[in-house]
């Protein structure tokens, strides 16, 4: 309890501060015995004794003075005990103020067997009920004949500072000595205890603080409805937020279906690729320039999310290069979607292809579980040379891919592939410490040779179609064109084994005789397309020519390139021809 507040027991109870202590019931711990009060079940104050129930009537603070009652109405009863008990603190004081001492005779009248016994004071104050209290305290220099005690038995006198009137009115008037805290309360101050001791007091100044916590409802409902229109106000701003986000969402999404529909890239921010994302959840893989994730623009649009590493040059080139890519459309070439470019991060958004790389999808044909089988597997080889003739020769600006592998063709739901990864090598600067597993197997067993050294040629267009030969033929054999454990060998790997299979001694799996037609031309073209000169490769439109129009038997063998050269010890080759003049393309 706080030194400056006040409590009650109710509206009509005296008020409790120090030195009184309000209790929660009449158990509880007192610190300062005689002291303490509790409140009784129909909210009256109660003194905390151990023999006697006594009702507080009022307490006046500054004369140090506690007004009794006996709730049961039979004061002269309980004051034998009380005086049996002295209370520390108290001392006993007449209602007359007056400091006396009475000599105080006590009388037993339970045989007297009167009902409404009458004296003086009765008849003044009420009357007792000798029955239910039948011990009747008189003065000593009060008549017993007058008071008609006669056939009542004396059990003792007592000299006490209380009168025999007080008590027989239930009137009991005690004045605590100690602490006293008159002079402070006189100041307007408060008492309380000094810190550690129950015994010394201090003064405390209260007028700064309230003295009684007393809310007025008008205050209360104010609070209250403030309170709820608090709440109100946020929930309002948080609904209006809720949905302006939303307009805001729908609006971007709109603003990507615009420029879906007019081909054009949309750009995010890198807060919407996280989003889109889901904070990066779902890693498709990681690729020479960065990793893939899984995301979701919309419930019908599923995005695969690039995120550029080693990014190069300011956001404007960036922006402008991936505005050129943003306009290529071609049923075989991956679509770009959408783009970031803030601050340090760049990132490239895709159609998702749920399917993965054409990586994954080669096997040997006599691996029947896994095999796509040769019609699928033409249809994958005819839509991938379309894909590059578009990259050549369909689109505004030609565009050379450098990159054509298994990895970069990734297949839809029905298997028509999707040349992905065009125009990195623009966009992305490669890091020649970094020299990703692509670039090794590009430089294993994809990349044309003038493109892995200038002796063989000019760079070009041709450059692309030897990928894509090399591809043909890991389609083909189902196996990876380079033994990567042995790399100093590699190139040597295909081109025999696949000269057999064109002479007619095949090893590959075939069910029927057009299943072998297919394979054969596969092959053919294949080997037409890894020749060493880049002049004696086919150009893309040959590719398809021979691959839709052309039957099989129609179509000639190539030499082996390998056997057309001279091989060193170390399995490099070099052409034996001068490189022949192309359109020599800048990287
Ligand atoms: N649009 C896409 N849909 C589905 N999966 C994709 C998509 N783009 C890439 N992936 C997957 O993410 C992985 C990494 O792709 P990424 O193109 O970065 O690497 P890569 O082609 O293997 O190597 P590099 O970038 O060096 O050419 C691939 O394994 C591919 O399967």
């Amino acid at each position: 309890q706080n030194e400056c507040s006040e409590l009650s027991c109710g509206s009509e109870e005296p008020l409790i501060r120090f030195p009184f202590q309000l209790l929660q019931g009449m158990k509880d711990a007192c610190d300062s015995p005689g002291l303490c009060v509790y409140c009784s079940e129909n909210k009256e104050t109660m003194l905390v004794h151990p023999t006697v129930k006594l009702r507080v009537t009022n307490i006046d603070y500054r004369s140090q003075l506690t007004y009794l009652e006996d709730p049961e109405n039979c004061l002269p009863k309980k004051f034998l005990n009380l005086y049996n008990f002295t209370i520390p603190p108290y001392e006993l004081y007449s209602s007359h103020g007056l400091v006396r001492y009475n000599n105080l005779n006590f009388f037993d009248c339970s045989l007297l067997g009167l009902t409404h016994l009458r004296n003086s004071d009765q008849l003044n104050s009420g009357s007792q009920d000798m029955i239910y209290c039948p011990t009747y305290v008189s003065n000593s220099d009060e008549s017993i004949l007058e008071l008609d005690l006669t056939s009542c038995t004396k059990m003792f006198n007592i000299i006490s500072q209380a009168s025999a009137s007080d008590l027989r009115t239930n009137r009991l008037n005690l004045r605590w000595s100690k602490p006293s805290c008159s002079e402070c309360e006189a100041k307007g101050n408060r008492c309380k205890w000094k810190k550690n001791s129950k015994t010394d007091i201090e003064c405390v100044d209260c007028s700064a603080k309230p003295r009684k916590i007393h809310i007025p409802r008008s205050v209360l409902f104010t609070a209250a409805g403030s309170v709820f229109l608090g709440l109100a106000v946020i929930a309002v701003f948080k609904i209006d937020r809720h949905f302006r986000k939303k307009e805001e969402d729908q609006a971007r999404v709109d603003k990507f279906l615009e420029d879906y529909r007019a081909d054009k890239p949309a750009r995010f921010t890198y807060a919407d690729i996280k989003r889109i994302t889901g904070g990066f959840k779902e890693k498709l893989g990681e690729g020479a320039h960065g990793a893939v994730f899984r995301g979701k623009l919309s419930n019908e649009i599923l995005v695969a999310v690039k995120i550029l590493n080693n990014t190069e040059g300011d956001g404007k080139d960036f922006i402008n290069e991936v505005g050129i890519m943003g306009k290529i459309h071609h049923i075989n070439v991956v679509r770009l979607l959408g783009f970031c470019a803030e601050g340090l991060h760049r990132a490239l958004v895709y159609n998702l292809f749920p399917n993965g790389s054409l990586q994954s999808f080669i096997f040997p044909p006599d691996d029947k579980d896994h095999f796509l089988g040769w019609e699928k597997l033409q249809h994958i080889a005819l839509g991938i040379a379309k894909g590059i003739e578009y990259l050549h020769q369909g689109c505004d600006r030609p565009i050379i891919h450098f990159d054509i592998n298994p990895h970069n063709v990734l297949l839809d739901d029905n298997f028509t592939p999707k040349i992905s990864d065009f125009g990195l090598a623009k966009l992305c600067s490669r890091n020649p410490s970094l020299v990703s597993m692509t670039a090794a197997r590009g430089t294993l067993g994809y990349i044309a040779p003038e493109v892995f050294s200038r002796n063989f040629g000019n760079v070009s267009y041709k450059s692309d179609i030897y990928s894509y030969g090399m591809l043909l033929l890991e389609m083909v054999g189902g196996r990876k064109n380079v033994d990567i454990s042995s790399a100093q060998d590699f190139h040597v790997l295909y081109p025999d084994w696949i000269h057999n299979l064109v002479d007619g001694d095949i090893h590959v799996h075939v069910e029927d005789e057009d299943e072998v037609k297919i394979a054969k031309k596969l092959a053919i073209v294949g080997l037409w397309c890894i020749q060493w000169q880049p002049v004696n490769r086919p150009s893309i439109k040959s590719v398809l020519q021979m691959l839709e129009t052309a039957e099989e038997n129609q179509l000639t063998v190539p030499p082996n390139p390998f056997h057309s050269t001279t091989s060193t010890a170390t399995g490099r080759l070099t052409s034996t021809r001068p490189p022949m003049a192309l359109e020599a393309i800048q990287e």
